[in-house]
C-alpha cells in the first residue's frame, strides 16, 4: 500500500461487500417483503397454500428464501420447480447471490442432462420433468419439506402430473405418520379458485402491488405480418432512445428468430447516430452457454436486443430490458387423438401468457411493452392457455405414471383430466412399443421398466433399447442425441471449420453432451456399446422398431400418405430425400405450415414394418 494503492484483494472484497448489500437493500424494497411474515405464517399453518402476486413481485426469488429462513426447510430440502430449464438456472445463480454462497451449495439447481447440487443444497431450483422423474425413484419425495410448484399457470404436461403427484405424496406421507410436506404454488396469472379447490382448498395468499409500473399499447390495426410489425417496432425504438435500454422480442420458434436475428444485424449496419447493437437469439433448443448470454449485462454504449420464443416468457429476469415487444404469437404443439399425431402449430398466445411477456419488462426499472395486435384482438383471446395434457401425446407421461406403479392412469387425480381417447391411444402406442402389456390392467414390461429410466421419448428409448439386437448401440447413442437438438445443419454466413462443414456448432455441442449422459444411463443398464460399421441396414431396422407409427409412403401422385392414419404428408424441402423420394420414410415430427412436413427422416423397407410390428400393420399393408 506504499505506493498508495489498495491490494486488487482486498479492493475486489470491498466491492463484493457493496454488491451484497445493494442486493441486500433491493431485496427489502420488492414488493413481497412486507408480507414477508404473513407469508411465513400461512406456511406453517397450513399444508397447501397458493400464492398469487404480480409479475417481478419476488415470489420465485424470496419465498423460497423466507421458507428457509424461518426454518422450514426442517433439515431437508426445499424444491423449487419451473417448467423450464433456463429460468431454473438464472433464478438459482441469482438466489446465491442474494445468499452470497456459491452455487451449488445452499442453492443448487438440477435439470435434465445438468445437476448443480450437494448434500448441503437446501434451496433447490429444478424443472418440473426433474423432481417427476425423482418421484419414480422415491415417491413419497422424502427429500424434500416443502415443494414450491412456481409458474402453475403454464400448465406444462409435467406440472400438471406433478400436481397429482406432490398432493397424493403429502396424503400419503401423514397417513404413514412421517414428517409433512408442504405445498406451495404459485403464478402471477392463474384461475385461483380452480387451484385451491384442487389443493384441498387451500388458502389463497394475494400479494399486493408491483415494483415497477409498466406501459401497454396495443398496434392500432391488425398487422398481417408480425415479424415484420417486430422489426419495424425495433427500429423506432432503436432510433430514439438512448443507450443501455434493452429490448426483447418474443417470436416463435428458432429459424424464424435467426432469420429476425439476421435481419436486425443487416439493417443496424446500415443506421448511423445511434447505440450498437448486440443482439442475442434465445430458445430452447441452444445450448445453456448461449442461453447465458442473454443474462449478461449490456456492454457501454450499446443496446442489447434478444430475440426470444415464450423460454423468456415467464420467471425469467433479463437485466437491462426496458422494452418488450409481442408478436401475440407463439409455437404450440397440438395433439389429436384419433390420429395420434402431434403437430407444431403458429398460434395465438392466451391473454395469460401476454401478461407475463409483459411482466418481463418494468423488473429493474419502469417498463414499456408494444403489443402487436389491437385491444379488440386481445379481447378475443382465450383468458388461459389449454393444459398441455389436453393437448399433447400423453406416451411420455403414462409410461412415467406406470414406472411410479399408478396402474389406472385414467383414474390418476388429474387437475385437468387428459380425454379418455388421449390416455387410450397412449396406452395403445406403449402396447406396440412392447412398454407396457394389458393383463387385468395394463402394467410395465421389463423392456419398459428400462424405457422409463431415459429422460427421453418413448420411441427414442424404444430404439435405444433395441439397439443390442442389431449390434449398433454406438451409432443409435449418436442419432439419437442429435435428434434431442434442434437441427444440427445450418448455413454458413461465415467461414471456420464448422461453417465450412454446415454444422451448427452450439447444437453440435449440445448433442455431445446428451450423447454422454444417455451413454451413461446405457451403462447402468449394461446395454453392449457396439458399432456395425458401415451398414446402414441394422441401424434403420433399429429406427423402425421405435417409430414404425411414424412411417409414410409414397403415392403415385407423387404425395407421400402416413401408414397410421393416411394424412397427406410431404418431405420438408431441406431434407436430401426432397428430390429423390424413395417409397418409404420414417418421420421424426410433422410441422404445418403452407403444408404438413416430415423431419428428420429415414429409409426404410416395407417390410421391416411387418417385422417389427406385425399386428400394427396387418390391416395396413405397406408396400403390398
Ligand atoms: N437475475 C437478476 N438480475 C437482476 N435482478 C433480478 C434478477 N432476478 C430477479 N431480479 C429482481 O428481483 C425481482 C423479483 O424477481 P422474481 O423472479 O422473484 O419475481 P416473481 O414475482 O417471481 O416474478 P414472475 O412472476 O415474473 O416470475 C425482479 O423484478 C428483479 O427486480
Amino acid at each position: 500500500m506504499t505506493n498508495g494503492q489498495i491490494p486488487k484483494k482486498m479492493r475486489l472484497g470491498s466491492n463484493e461487500d457493496d454488491f451484497y448489500q445493494r442486493l441486500q437493500q433491493q431485496r427489502r424494497s420488492l414488493p413481497i417483503h412486507p408480507a414477508r411474515g404473513r407469508l411465513i405464517h400461512e406456511v406453517q399453518r397450513h399444508s397447501s397454500v397458493i400464492v398469487i402476486g404480480e409479475t417481478g413481485s419476488g415470489k420465485t426469488t424470496q419465498i423460497p428464501q423466507y421458507l428457509y429462513e424461518a426454518g422450514l426447510h426442517r433439515n431437508a430440502v426445499i424444491a423449487v420447480t419451473q417448467p423450464r430449464r433456463v429460468a431454473a438456472i438464472t433464478i438459482s445463480k441469482r438466489v446465491a447471490q442474494e445468499k452470497k454462497t456459491e452455487l451449488g451449495h445452499l442453492v443448487g439447481y438440477c435439470v435434465r442432462f445438468e445437476d448443480v447440487t450437494t448434500d448441503s443444497t437446501k434451496l433447490k431450483y429444478m424443472t418440473d420433468g426433474m423432481l417427476l422423474r425423482e418421484a419414480i425413484l422415491d415417491p413419497l419425495l422424502k427429500r424434500y419439506s416443502v415443494v414450491i410448484l412456481d409458474e402453475a399457470h403454464e400448465r406444462t404436461i409435467h406440472t400438471d402430473v406433478l400436481f397429482g403427484v406432490v398432493k397424493a405424496a403429502q396424503r400419503q406421507r401423514a397417513e404413514q405418520g412421517l414428517k409433512h410436506i408442504k405445498i406451495v404454488v404459485m403464478s402471477a396469472t392463474m384461475d385461483v379458485d380452480h387451484f385451491s379447490k384442487y389443493f384441498n382448498n387451500a388458502p389463497v395468499l394475494y400479494l399486493e402491488g408491483r415494483q415497477y409500473p409498466i406501459q401497454v399499447f396495443y398496434s392500432v390495426e391488425h398487422q398481417t405480418d408480425y415479424m415484420f410489425a417486430s422489426l419495424v417496432t425495433l427500429f423506432q425504438i432503436h432510433k430514439k432512445e438512448p443507450a443501455q435500454k434493452d429490448v426483447l422480442i418474443f417470436l416463435t420458434g428458432q429459424e424464424e428468430i435467426e432469420s429476425a436475428v439476421k435481419s436486425i444485424r443487416d439493417i443496424a449496419k446500415e443506421i448511423t447516430g445511434a447505440p450498437n447493437l448486440v443482439v442475442y437469439p434465445l430458445y430452447s433448443s441452444l445450448p445453456s452457454f448461449a442461453q447465458m448470454r442473454v443474462f449478461q449485462p449490456t456492454p457501454e454504449g450499446c443496446r442489447k436486443v434478444v430475440v426470444a420464443t415464450n423460454i423468456a416468457e415467464t420467471s425469467v429476469t433479463i437485466q437491462g430490458i426496458k422494452f418488450v415487444i409481442d408478436s401475440g404469437m407463439v409455437k404450440a404443439k397440438v395433439y389429436n387423438p384419433n390420429s395420434g399425431l402431434d403437430l407444431l402449430k403458429v398460434v395465438r398466445v392466451a391473454k395469460d401468457q401476454a401478461l407475463q411477456r409483459t411482466g418481463r419488462a418494468g423488473r429493474e426499472a419502469p417498463g414499456i411493452c408494444y403489443r402487436l395486435y389491437t385491444e379488440d384482438e386481445f379481447e378475443t383471446f382465450s383468458n388461459t392457455t389449454v393444459p398441455e395434457i389436453q393437448r399433447c401425446n400423453l406416451a411420455s407421461v403414462v409410461l412415467q405414471l406406470l414406472a411410479m406403479h399408478i396402474t389406472d392412469v385414467a383414474a390418476f387425480d388429474f387437475m385437468d383430466k387428459p380425454s379418455p381417447e388421449a390416455v387410450k391411444k397412449a396406452l395403445e402406442q406403449l402396447e406396440l412399443l412392447s412398454a407396457v402389456e394389458k393383463r387385468e390392467r395394463y402394467k410395465l414390461t421389463p423392456l419398459g421398466r428400462q424405457m422409463a429410466a431415459f429422460p427421453l421419448d418413448p420411441r427414442l428409448s424404444k430404439v435405444i433399447l433395441t439397439a443390442k439386437d442389431f449390434q449398433c448401440l454406438e451409432e443409435i447413442l449418436t442419432i439419437v442425441s442429435v435428434l434431442s437438438v434442434d437441427s444440427v445443419l445450418f448455413t454458413p454466413p461465415n467461414k471456420q471449420w464448422c461453417h465450412e462443414n454446415f454444422i451448427d456448432m452450439r447444437n453440435m455441442k449440445t448433442a455431445q453432451e446428451v450423447r454422454r449422459q444417455l451413454k451413461e444411463i446405457c451403462e447402468r443398464q449394461e446395454l453392449p456399446i457396439q458399432s456395425c460399421g458401415r451398414d446402414t441396414v441394422p441401424i434403420r431396422k433399429c429406427l423402425a422398431a421405435g417409430f414404425f407409427m411414424s412411417a409414410a409412403e409414397l403415392q403415385r401422385e407423387g404425395e407421400y400418405v402416413t401408414l397410421s392414419t393416411r394424412k397427406v404428408v410431404s418431405i420438408h424441402p431441406s431434407s436430401v430425400l426432397f428430390r429423390c423420394k424413395p417409397g418409404y420414410v420414417l418421420y421424426n415430427e410433422l410441422t404445418q405450415t403452407s403444408k404438413c412436413y416430415m423431419r428428420d427422416l429415414c429409409v426404410i423397407d416395407a417390410e421391416w414394418l411387418y417385422d417389427t410390428a406385425p399386428n400394427y400393420f396387418r390391416n395396413k399393408k405397406p408396400g403390398r
